[in-house]
Protein backbone atom coordinates (compact mmCIF):
# COMPACT_ATOMS: atom_id res chain seq x y z
CA UNK A 1 0.00 0.00 0.00
CA UNK A 2 1.25 3.50 -0.88
CA UNK A 3 -0.06 7.11 0.72
CA UNK A 4 0.42 9.88 -0.72
CA UNK A 5 -0.16 13.43 1.22
CA UNK A 6 0.01 17.40 -0.21
CA UNK A 7 -1.58 20.17 1.69
CA UNK A 8 -3.24 23.44 0.23
CA UNK A 9 -5.19 26.34 1.97
CA UNK A 10 -7.73 28.93 1.12
CA UNK A 11 -9.23 31.87 2.82
CA UNK A 12 -13.13 32.11 3.53
CA UNK A 13 -15.58 33.11 6.08
CA UNK A 14 -18.58 30.86 7.90
CA UNK A 15 -20.88 31.09 11.09
CA UNK A 16 -21.73 28.43 12.75
CA UNK A 17 -25.81 27.92 12.99
CA UNK A 18 -26.78 27.11 16.54
CA UNK A 19 -23.57 27.51 17.45
CA UNK A 20 -23.60 28.93 21.59
CA UNK A 21 -20.98 31.48 21.19
CA UNK A 22 -18.46 33.43 19.07
CA UNK A 23 -18.81 31.27 16.43
CA UNK A 24 -22.27 32.03 15.24
CA UNK A 25 -21.21 35.30 14.30
CA UNK A 26 -19.77 36.13 10.89
CA UNK A 27 -15.93 35.26 11.23
CA UNK A 28 -13.28 34.15 8.84
CA UNK A 29 -10.59 31.35 8.98
CA UNK A 30 -7.31 30.77 6.67
CA UNK A 31 -7.93 27.19 6.25
CA UNK A 32 -5.21 24.68 6.09
CA UNK A 33 -6.08 21.03 4.17
CA UNK A 34 -4.11 17.88 4.40
CA UNK A 35 -5.52 15.34 1.44
CA UNK A 36 -4.06 11.62 1.57
CA UNK A 37 -4.83 9.23 -1.07
CA UNK A 38 -3.86 5.64 -1.12
CA UNK A 39 -3.48 2.55 -3.59
CA UNK A 40 -1.76 -0.04 -4.16
CA UNK A 41 0.18 -0.12 -7.32
CA UNK A 42 2.71 1.54 -8.95
CA UNK A 43 2.87 2.83 -12.18
CA UNK A 44 5.58 2.09 -15.10
CA UNK A 45 7.50 5.30 -13.95
CA UNK A 46 6.80 3.56 -10.29
CA UNK A 47 4.44 6.89 -8.91
CA UNK A 48 1.20 5.90 -7.63
CA UNK A 49 -0.38 9.54 -8.72
CA UNK A 50 1.96 12.18 -10.15
CA UNK A 51 1.95 14.68 -7.27
CA UNK A 52 0.93 17.50 -9.78
CA UNK A 53 -2.14 15.75 -10.25
CA UNK A 54 -3.82 15.62 -6.80
CA UNK A 55 -2.48 18.99 -6.28
CA UNK A 56 -4.18 20.31 -9.50
CA UNK A 57 -7.04 18.23 -8.40
CA UNK A 58 -7.06 19.65 -4.50
CA UNK A 59 -6.56 23.36 -5.88
CA UNK A 60 -9.93 22.54 -7.99
CA UNK A 61 -11.88 22.00 -5.16
CA UNK A 62 -10.64 24.33 -2.72
CA UNK A 63 -10.91 27.14 -5.08
CA UNK A 64 -15.03 26.29 -5.17
CA UNK A 65 -14.60 27.33 -0.76
CA UNK A 66 -12.10 30.26 -1.23
CA UNK A 67 -12.98 33.75 -0.74
CA UNK A 68 -16.22 32.99 -0.43
CA UNK A 69 -19.03 32.73 2.16
CA UNK A 70 -18.96 29.14 2.72
CA UNK A 71 -22.69 29.14 4.29
CA UNK A 72 -24.10 30.31 1.22
CA UNK A 73 -23.12 27.13 -1.25
CA UNK A 74 -25.81 24.87 -1.79
CA UNK A 75 -24.15 22.00 0.14
CA UNK A 76 -23.94 24.07 3.19
CA UNK A 77 -27.36 25.74 3.07
CA UNK A 78 -28.75 22.60 5.35
CA UNK A 79 -25.19 21.69 6.27
CA UNK A 80 -23.47 23.86 9.32
CA UNK A 81 -20.00 24.70 7.80
CA UNK A 82 -18.09 23.18 10.22
CA UNK A 83 -14.30 21.64 9.75
CA UNK A 84 -15.92 18.30 9.63
CA UNK A 85 -18.74 19.09 7.08
CA UNK A 86 -15.54 21.02 5.33
CA UNK A 87 -13.75 18.25 5.30
CA UNK A 88 -16.56 15.68 4.19
CA UNK A 89 -16.89 18.06 1.34
CA UNK A 90 -13.58 18.64 0.35
CA UNK A 91 -13.37 14.49 0.21
CA UNK A 92 -16.10 13.75 -2.00
CA UNK A 93 -15.31 15.84 -4.16
CA UNK A 94 -11.79 15.10 -4.65
CA UNK A 95 -13.28 11.32 -5.06
CA UNK A 96 -15.05 12.41 -7.69
CA UNK A 97 -12.42 14.12 -9.45
CA UNK A 98 -10.46 10.88 -8.73
CA UNK A 99 -12.43 9.20 -10.60
CA UNK A 100 -10.34 9.25 -13.83
CA UNK A 101 -7.60 7.71 -12.00
CA UNK A 102 -7.82 3.76 -11.44
CA UNK A 103 -6.45 2.28 -8.21
CA UNK A 104 -5.71 5.76 -6.29
CA UNK A 105 -8.62 6.41 -3.91
CA UNK A 106 -9.09 9.02 -1.09
CA UNK A 107 -7.89 8.06 2.56
CA UNK A 108 -8.25 11.16 4.30
CA UNK A 109 -8.91 15.23 4.41
CA UNK A 110 -7.92 16.73 7.39
CA UNK A 111 -9.23 20.58 7.53
CA UNK A 112 -7.22 22.95 10.16
CA UNK A 113 -8.51 25.53 11.43
CA UNK A 114 -5.14 26.48 13.46
CA UNK A 115 -2.09 24.86 13.94
CA UNK A 116 -3.89 23.69 17.17
CA UNK A 117 -7.25 23.14 15.91
CA UNK A 118 -8.33 20.30 13.08
CA UNK A 119 -10.91 17.97 11.84
CA UNK A 120 -10.52 14.98 10.07
CA UNK A 121 -13.23 13.11 7.42
CA UNK A 122 -11.71 9.41 6.25
CA UNK A 123 -13.32 5.72 4.78
CA UNK A 124 -11.89 2.68 5.92
N1 LIG B 1 -15.50 20.51 16.37
C1 LIG B 1 -15.58 21.80 15.97
N2 LIG B 1 -15.59 22.77 16.88
C2 LIG B 1 -15.64 24.05 16.48
C3 LIG B 1 -15.65 24.37 15.13
C4 LIG B 1 -15.66 23.32 14.18
O1 LIG B 1 -15.70 23.53 12.97
N3 LIG B 1 -15.62 22.06 14.64
N4 LIG B 1 -15.64 25.65 14.76
C5 LIG B 1 -15.63 26.65 15.60
C6 LIG B 1 -15.57 28.05 15.07
O2 LIG B 1 -15.42 28.02 13.67
C7 LIG B 1 -14.49 28.99 15.63
O3 LIG B 1 -13.97 29.81 14.60
C8 LIG B 1 -13.33 28.37 16.24
O4 LIG B 1 -13.50 28.54 17.58
P1 LIG B 1 -12.35 28.58 18.62
O5 LIG B 1 -11.63 27.28 18.65
O6 LIG B 1 -12.97 29.07 19.85
O7 LIG B 1 -11.37 29.63 17.95
P2 LIG B 1 -10.56 30.76 18.60
O8 LIG B 1 -9.57 31.19 17.59
O9 LIG B 1 -11.46 31.81 19.14
O10 LIG B 1 -9.84 29.93 19.74
P3 LIG B 1 -8.99 30.37 20.93
O11 LIG B 1 -8.01 29.24 21.07
O12 LIG B 1 -9.93 30.45 22.08
O13 LIG B 1 -8.36 31.67 20.58
C9 LIG B 1 -15.71 26.40 17.04
N5 LIG B 1 -15.65 25.03 17.39
ZN1 LIG C 1 -14.89 29.39 12.45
Amino acid sequence: MYRLKVQDHFSSAHYLRNYQGACENLHGHNWKVELVVEGEKLNEIDILLDFKDIKKILKEVLSELDHRLINELPYFQEKNPSSENIARYIFDRVKDKLKVFEGVRVKEVTVFETEKASATYLEE
